[in-house]
């Protein structure tokens, strides 16, 4: 045989092979579409063809456009009805009396599992948050359990407080200042200096806000003290401030906050892709702030977290004494779980979910409700009122009981309200039973949906908010839908921090902070329409319009249309 006849012969087969490749995909991919549309065990449930067959369909929405699947899912439920199927794998049911079923109480001694892909996004695959089976979550979350009681939350006040008078002492140097103060990092001061206790050196940081450190010294037993850094401004009670007009000291930086919000972008391409996340997770520090500055600061925390519950395992429980053990030293000596769940990398995995939980949920609450509060004069003034029964002048501002704050009807209403607007997480919840199918039953028509066992289904907070049926002109801030016995009765529809046995572990916190924060700044502050008369100044917003504080992009958590949220500047009344 010649050369030129092996070649041809080569080639030849080649091709073969080529076609025969072809040929097989070809058949796979039939095969799987055939599959996925009619022999699934959910091809009974109505929905999309296309969402039926390809994630792509679910990715153009979320990845091309940038988040708005949530609201397609709306449209498809108006269309197909309250139990679709919105992709390949997954279900999604519209309908609010579900949501108990779906996510079951701990007490009912039913099983929820969470898929991959609300778990394995960020990194914290060991987490509470993140721990797809409900036996080992059930374990950790209840060696965190004693640290979340109302009760606990309570007793850490005088925590609460000290963050939060230093914060108001900050806003008052701003007063009468050009400078914009930005409220969500006014409140969540994403910014982390290195510890002098850890040999580190701090780092110039110009955020105060108390949401990161009040969660630190839960979390560790200390913060970062970058507060040590601030000049303290003569005539404010004995508090560390800043003095705005040195330059190296600006006004709050957004930096850090942008980054962590830039960093939840990627939560659509980590949940389909999940090992792309494990190999950001492997870069070291420099490298992965390289690729991106989010991921870097990200991973900044991560170590950082890490060091922190490597200090604690060493400390012995004498140093303890007479004061509030920090979280994770309990954790890390809890009975309640073996020993291969208290190594100080597992335990570090839940301390930073902890600092995240804690924080991005409550910052962009308390920034929106600024907005919120300062667009209804009403909902202000009635506040205000009622806010000075508790706090007759100012001065009772700092020694007000958080007992007092719970008795509030009307401070609790706007609480509420704010949550119901910000949805805690914006994205389906994705649960399974693993143990049995679940049936949904249409109410209207009586029909019913078998659900089979380890199927993901979602229900998502942002559409059950704004449902009209429980929640009229749902775009409104409107506090009175809480009020009195119709009040009550909407709680069952209140799906911000979650339900069943994965509801969120600090919501006795969230809700004392929410109360403690709103109380004490606008029975302190007043806006141009309402006052009392004796208020330190009045906050006026800046730069900010009703479409900045819509949300425009599920990522987790809400995106919104003005990277830097809502700002507003102070002034003498
Ligand atoms: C307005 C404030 C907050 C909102 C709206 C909120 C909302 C949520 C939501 C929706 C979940 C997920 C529930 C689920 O998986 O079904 C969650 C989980 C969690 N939250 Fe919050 N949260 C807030 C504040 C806090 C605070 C202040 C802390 C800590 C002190 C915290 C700690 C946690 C933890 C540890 C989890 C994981 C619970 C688990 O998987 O068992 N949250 N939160």
């Amino acid at each position: 045989m010649d050369f030129v006849s092996v070649g041809v012969a080569a080639i030849k087969s080649r091709t073969e092979y080529g076609w025969i490749g072809l040929g097989a995909a070809t058949l796979y991919l039939t095969y799987c579409a055939i599959w996925r549309l009619y022999l699934s065990p959910i091809a009974h449930i109505p929905g999309p063809k296309l969402a039926a067959l390809t994630h792509l369909y679910e990715m153009y929405y979320n990845n091309w456009l940038g988040g708005k699947y949530i609201w397609k899912i709306q449209e498809l439920h108006d269309q197909y009805g309250p139990i679709i199927r919105i992709s390949p794998s997954d279900l999604h049911v519209g309908d609010p009396e579900f949501y108990d079923i779906l996510y079951p109480s701990a007490t009912s001694g039913r099983r929820a599992n969470k898929p991959p892909s609300l778990t394995k996004f960020f990194g914290l695959d060991d987490s509470l948050f993140s721990t797809m089976d409900h036996d080992i979550h059930r374990k950790r979350r209840a060696a965190l359990l004693p640290y979340f009681s109302p009760t606990y939350a309570r007793r850490l006040q005088p925590i609460f407080q000290e963050r939060l008078n230093v914060m108001l002492e900050r806003l008052v140097s701003f007063k009468d200042t050009d400078v914009a103060v930005n409220a969500n990092c006014m409140f969540a001061a994403f910014s982390r200096g290195e510890t002098p206790e850890l040999g580190g050196k701090l780092e110039q940081v110009t955020n105060i806000g108390p949401l990161v450190d009040i969660m630190e010294n839960l979390a560790f037993g200390q913060c970062t003290h970058r507060l040590g850094m601030y000049k303290p401004v003569p005539g404010l009670q004995n508090q560390p401030s800043i003095d705005v007009n040195n330059p190296e000291h600006p006004s709050f930086d957004p930096s850090e906050r942008d980054a962590s919000l830039s960093g939840a972008q990627s939560f659509h391409i980590m949940k389909r892709v999940p090992w792309l996340n494990d190999i950001m997770m492997s870069l070291p520090e420099t490298l992965a702030r390289r690729v991106s500055p989010s991921l870097g600061s990200y991973m900044r925390q991560k170590h950082e977290t890490r060091k922190l519950v490597a200090q604690l395992s060493t400390t012995s429980d004498d140093e303890w004494n007479g004061k509030e053990m920090p979280i994770f030293r309990g954790v890390l000596n809890s009975p309640k779980l073996p020993p291969q769940e208290k190594t100080v990398e597992r335990v570090s995995q839940d301390a930073q979910m902890l600092l995240m939980a804690g924080t991005l949920t409550m910052a962009s609450n308390l920034e929106h409700s600024i907005y919120w509060v300062v667009d209804n004069p009403d909902v202000l003034r009635k506040m205000k009122e009622e806010l000075k029964t508790a706090m007759p002048t100012i001065d009772d501002v700092p020694n007000v009981r958080l007992s007092s704050l719970e008795g509030l009807d009307y401070l609790t209403a706007v609480v509420k309200e704010s949550v119901r607007l910000i949805y805690g997480n914006s994205t389906p919840h994705f649960r399974y039973d693993p143990d049995g199918p679940l049936v949904y039953k249409e109410e209207e028509t009586e029909k019913s949906w078998v659900i089979p066992a380890n199927t993901p289904v979602g229900m998502t907070s942002v559409l059950l908010h704004h449902n009209e049926l429980h929640f009229p002109n749902s775009n409104k801030f409107d506090p009175e839908r809480w009020l009195g016995e119709p009040g009550k009765k909407l709680d069952k529809y209140m799906v911000g921090f979650g339900k069943g046995s994965r509801v969120c572990l600090g919501m006795p916190h969230g809700y004392a902070i929410l109360r403690l924060v709103l109380a004490q700044i606008w029975r302190l502050w007043a806006t141009d329409e309402v006052a009392l008369g004796d208020e330190l100044g009045v906050i006026r917003l800046y730069n900010t319009t009703p479409l900045d504080v819509k949300m425009v992009g599920d990522f987790f958590v809400g995106k919104y249309n003005k990277a830097r949220g809502v700002e507003f500047k102070v002034s003498s009344l």
